[in-house]
């Protein structure tokens, strides 16, 4: 496999096709090539991936994506494996059709897949049905087959994309093959790394086809995915002010434990003081126990003011309700114009209320929260997850972390990055308690609204990764901390 010089660029369908269009009529290259290409790159992908492979059954869509198929099956027969064929029907064209004569001419069948067909007993599946042609659900008889495969306890290897997920989106709009491997080509399709990618991409292996890097040249890339990254070292002389102050406001009455647990994120993600603005006796009553966690009663705008006056940097919003006293402080944290991390319920107070952000400002919401303050459904969130967070984004003129599998980090300028780690173990109460914490943290310490999200949601997902070592079931948000702060400074726990 050739580490792909541009497999943290995540590129559109379109932009797939264009460069595609260059490698064919810029660079010569012909779109037969191209397929041969995949189809070797494909075969090597099998070979190393299960190396006792003998049997392969090889299923072909109509389009190019089955012209990869064909040509994968003729160079694996000259490979000495068996093969089976299959194609959903005669409709090849182009490439595609010289592909499927190119497997008849090397004395290769093709049986046209019937629902009533049993599947071949085989080592290895190779998904060539839709690639990034894939246009709504599959039909009734190819859902038939791609539900047998799945079920057939079989590997699948996925070619270029596997079959049912949209490459551009990540939704699967029916049924999808859930494949143990995929190798895509060419370029990092950006709907193989959200929504629901995770569940039917298995491992992805990018392969160039032997294309220069010049062919990239002036294609900007539309999202990256993050990379590894961490704080940078503390300065010697630092103390407790150097770091920022982070104020954590919320803790509604018998809401203590979400804004506790963004003020756990914060500190250990090292901000050098962290205090809380609630009226949760509870946290009150913490005090004597965690001094580092300095929760004041707040009752109202004017209680608040004096805290406000000594912290740099806002998380508004966990545990903080909806009524008077929430509102109140929403409004007079938002007009204090400091740098601030919005979620939960201050993104719910803003959906009651939206306003154009003037300072550093972060919005941390999952799919529901994103629908609210879009004014739609999660459906339609879910729809289209980078549409959505750009949507947002441009709208409140701020950051967005749209969460979710393979969480976005959206910027009013239209950057926008992937995130590559995280679990479902995550799905748990207080995850999202411990970003907004995190995130605050980070522009404490200097970050800007787009490092502090992008840094903090990578942070944080690793953290999760980290913990779920021991398991995704049972993964509760302070099984983070320790990981988080080991993170934090560079250390992979
Ligand atoms: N373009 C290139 O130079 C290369 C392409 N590669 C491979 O080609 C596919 C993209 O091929 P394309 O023909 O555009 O699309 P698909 O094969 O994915 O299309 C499927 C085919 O079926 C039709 N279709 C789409 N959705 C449905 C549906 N739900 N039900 C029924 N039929 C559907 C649609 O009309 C298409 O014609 C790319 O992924 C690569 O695998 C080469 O690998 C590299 C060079
Ligand atoms: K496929």
């Amino acid at each position: 496999m050739c580490d792909h010089f541009h497999s943290h660029q995540l590129y559109t369908v379109a932009q797939v096709r264009e460069l595609d269009r260059r490698a064919i009529e810029e660079l010569g290259v012909p779109g037969f090539e191209l397929m041969r290409r995949a189809a070797w790159a494909a075969l090597s992908s099998l070979r190393r991936h299960w190396p006792q492979a003998r049997r392969i059954a090889v299923y072909c869509g109509q389009g190019n994506n089955g012209g990869d198929g064909f040509l994968l099956a003729v160079l694996a027969r000259e490979a000495g494996l068996q093969v089976d064929v299959f194609a959903l029907n005669e409709a090849s064209a182009g490439d595609a059709a010289t592909a499927r004569q190119a497997w008849k001419d090397a004395g290769g069948a093709v049986r046209l897949w019937r629902s009533s067909d049993a599947l071949p007993t085989v080592d290895v599946h190779v998904d060539a049905l839709y690639g990034t042609g894939l246009r709504r659900a599959p039909e009734t008889s190819v859902a038939a087959l791609i539900e047998a495969i799945n079920a057939s306890g079989t590997p699948v290897l996925a070619l270029d994309v596997p079959s049912g997920l949209d490459a551009d989106t990540g939704r699967t709009p029916g049924t999808a093959i859930r494949a143990e491997r995929t190798v895509s080509f060419i370029a990092a399709k950006r709907g193989l790394h959200t929504g629901r990618a995770a569940n039917v991409v298995g491992s992805l292996e990018l392969d160039a086809l032997g294309l220069p890097e010049s062919l990239w040249r002036d294609v900007s890339p539309d999202a990256r995915l993050l990379m590894p990254a961490h704080l940078p070292p503390r300065l010697r002389d630092a103390n407790k002010g150097t770091n920022g102050h982070v104020l954590a406001i919320g803790g509604e009455h018998g809401m203590a434990g979400a804004i506790r647990l963004s003020g756990e994120a914060a500190l250990r993600t090292g901000a050098g003081l962290v205090s809380v603005a609630t009226r949760t006796e509870h946290l009150l009553a913490l005090n004597a126990a965690r001094p580092e966690l300095m929760a004041h009663g707040v009752d109202g705008p004017q209680t608040l003011e004096p805290l406000l006056a000594r912290a740099n940097v806002l998380a508004v919003g966990p545990g903080l309700g909806q009524g008077a006293w929430s509102h109140a402080l929403w409004l007079t944290a938002l007009d204090s114009g400091k740098p601030l991390v919005l979620d939960a319920d201050g993104l719910n107070l803003l959906a009651r209320e939206p306003r154009r952000f003037t300072q550093q400002a972060v919005l941390t919401p999952h799919p529901g929260e994103a629908a609210r303050l879009l004014g739609g459904t999660v459906a339609e969130v879910e729809a289209d997850r980078f549409a959505a967070a750009r949507a947002l984004a441009h709208r409140f003129q701020a950051v967005v972390v749209l969460k979710g599998s393979g969480s976005l980090i959206a910027n009013p300028d239209g950057r926008l990055n992937v995130c590559p780690w995280g679990n479902p173990g995550m799905a748990a109460g207080g995850m999202g308690d411990l970003l907004t914490g995190i995130v605050a943290a980070l522009l404490a310490q200097g970050c800007d609204a787009w490092q502090a999200a992008s840094l903090g949601v990578g942070l944080h997902a690793r953290a999760g990764d980290c913990a779920a070592r021991q398991g995704e079931r049972g993964l509760l948000a302070t099984d983070l901390l320790a990981p988080l702060r080991a993170l934090c400074n560079g250390i992979d726990a």
